[in-house]
């Protein structure tokens, strides 16, 4: 009888019954859809769906929607075909995808890889869990209606010791359990290269940075340059804990990259006890929400870097960037701030030294997030073009598509290579060697990266078409990432400072060899 729901099991005449408005079921996948009380709210119309009344309707549906439609709607399935079974894989939380070059070689069962152990892979699998089940769906939430991360969220992550993850390898995390059951002892570069790409994995660029981001940025310069000690550990544990958040204020108006035009300054006060802060700073990641902020400042023969805690003399104000304002992107004023002269970071005069230092994991952490961009949207090329048809025949068997995935896979592995070689120096090299033979590798790396995620969302846009475009449905990453690559261009160092200061090093170190 139409309409009525029997064992869960249907057989295909039995659905071919309930073609009218009054009865409208159909099949995708081999499940059966009763979509009678749908057909008003259906965002697509109820025309099409008449048309597809009593049919199954799976390749119509893959054309149109993406399989989250189908988990986000499990409750108009009423049950499956007879003697059939799905096939569409539905992803669960901490699964690893199956689509070719959709997972680094060294989560792909056939290959073999050098550098990870059995520490990495249970970790890995921990903080998918966590990013899949806990982190994802309020990152999407964020991104969209631009308000910053929930106190409950960051409750959680330091809960699990996700925050203190961030500031990479480190005394930081001993004595502390990370997601998998490892011991933060254990946390090394390929343990905080999984974080970086697993964290990215929410596909929510304004509100991935808007994770802390601030603080894995400058928690770092305090950890490493703060003379005092009790204060230092006292801030550390404030932040890491989740109730205090912290950014990185260097860049201005007047000066992005070029740090010795920047107009802010640190006066002593007559007795020598504070410093006396005025200024303005722009762009500056979680400076909405920032409780602390690490400042690049004039000082009398130099530049310093010192630890300004927020008050009533410290104003913020939004910034509308392209990507969402969960980022907490400020522009910020220090107007006569008086901060004790033990807030310096390092030496006074001396803070050059300081941000140099601090520059090499931020560049590296933003290569490794960009490159799970590029694997992200190829795999959403891969599947689209093989689910998609056009002129009768899926896109792949159109040769120009098959050549712009080629082009997006061998962008992602290539630098997925370099960026796992460069992780295994950062392993194996003292820190002083780091800061000495990494600098320039790593902003090599950064900047060709990001001119590879410029060539991946080029080629995935056109892939893609109208809905590359379009905000929300079948394109939706593609077209987050074709407007947000360049926050990874820009942050962290511009391409073009970072080729130069990558030929510049090497140049540094040319032998007296000649042609
Ligand atoms: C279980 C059944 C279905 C559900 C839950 C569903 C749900 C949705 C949703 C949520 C959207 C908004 C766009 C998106 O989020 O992707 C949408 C759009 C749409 N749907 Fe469906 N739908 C179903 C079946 C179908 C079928 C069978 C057809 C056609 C044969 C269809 C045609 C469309 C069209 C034409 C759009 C607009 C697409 C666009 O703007 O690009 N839907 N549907």
């Amino acid at each position: 009888m139409p309409g009525a729901i029997s064992s869960g099991t249907f057989s295909r005449e039995e659905v071919a019954k309930n073609n009218t408005e009054d009865s409208l079921w159909c099949i995708v996948d081999h499940k059966v859809y009763n979509l009678t009380d749908f057909l008003d709210a259906h965002p697509g119309g109820n025309v099409v769906l008449q048309q597809v009344a009593g049919q199954d309707a799976t390749t119509a549906f893959y054309n149109l929607h993406r399989h989250e439609v189908l988990q986000k709607y499990s409750s108009l399935c009423i049950g499956t075909v007879q003697n059939e079974t799905p096939e569409v894989i539905d992803p669960q939380p901490g699964d690893l995808s199956a689509v070719p070059y959709a997972e680094p070689t060294w989560l792909t069962p056939q290959f073999n890889n050098p550098y990870y152990t059995d520490s990495h892979r249970k970790f890995r699998k921990g903080l998918r869990e966590f990013v899949d089940a806990e982190l994802k769906s309020e990152a999407q939430e964020k991104e969209a209606d631009g308000t910053y991360i929930s106190q409950e969220m960051i409750d959680k992550m330091a809960k699990n010791n996700i925050l203190a993850m961030r500031l990479g390898p480190g005394q930081h995390l001993h004595g502390r359990t990370i997601p998998g059951g490892v011991k933060g002892e254990e946390f090394d570069y390929f343990h905080d290269l999984i974080t970086c790409q697993e964290l990215a994995r929410v596909l929510s660029r304004g509100f991935q940075d808007g994770n802390m981001a601030g603080m894995s940025i400058s928690l770092t310069a305090v950890r490493s340059w703060m003379k005092d000690v009790k204060l230092r550990d006292a801030v550390t544990e404030e932040c890491l804990s989740g109730r205090k958040k912290m950014s990185l204020a260097i860049t201005e108006a007047f000066a992005g990259s070029d740090v010795a035009g920047l107009r802010t300054t640190a006066e002593k006060s007559a007795d020598g006890s504070h410093y006396i802060i005025n200024g303005t700073k722009k762009w500056i990641t979680n400076g909405m929400f920032s409780d602390y902020f690490v400042v690049g400042c004039k000082t009398t023969k130099g530049f310093s870097v010192i630890l300004v805690p927020r008050d009533d003399n410290v104003e913020t104000k939004k910034i509308k960037t392209s990507y969402s304002t969960a980022a907490g992107t400020a522009f910020i004023q220090f107007d006569n701030v008086k901060v004790p002269v033990n807030h310096l970071l390092g030496e006074e005069d001396k803070g050059f030294q300081v941000i140099m230092s601090n520059f090499n994991h931020e560049r590296w952490a933003m290569t490794a997030a960009v490159i799970q961009w590029m694997r992200a949207v190829t795999e959403e090329c891969l599947k689209w073009s093989n689910q998609r048809i056009v002129f009768g025949k899926p896109l792949t068997e159109q040769p120009v598509i098959r050549g712009k995935l080629a082009r997006m896979i061998q962008h992602t592995e290539a630098t997925q290579a370099w960026l796992e070689q460069i992780t295994h120096q950062m392993n194996t090299m003292s820190y002083q060697n780091q800061n000495k033979y990494l600098g320039g590798p790593i902003g090599l790396l950064k900047s060709f990266t990001t001119r590879c995620a410029h060539e991946v969302a080029d080629d995935a846009c056109n892939v893609f078409g109208g809905r590359g475009i379009t905000q929300g449905g079948m394109g939706k990453v593609v077209e987050q990432f074709h407007r947000t690559y360049k926050f990874d261009a820009i942050l962290g160092g511009t391409e073009e400072i970072l080729t130069d200061l990558g030929v510049r090093q090497a140049l540094k170190q040319m032998p007296k060899a000649r042609l």
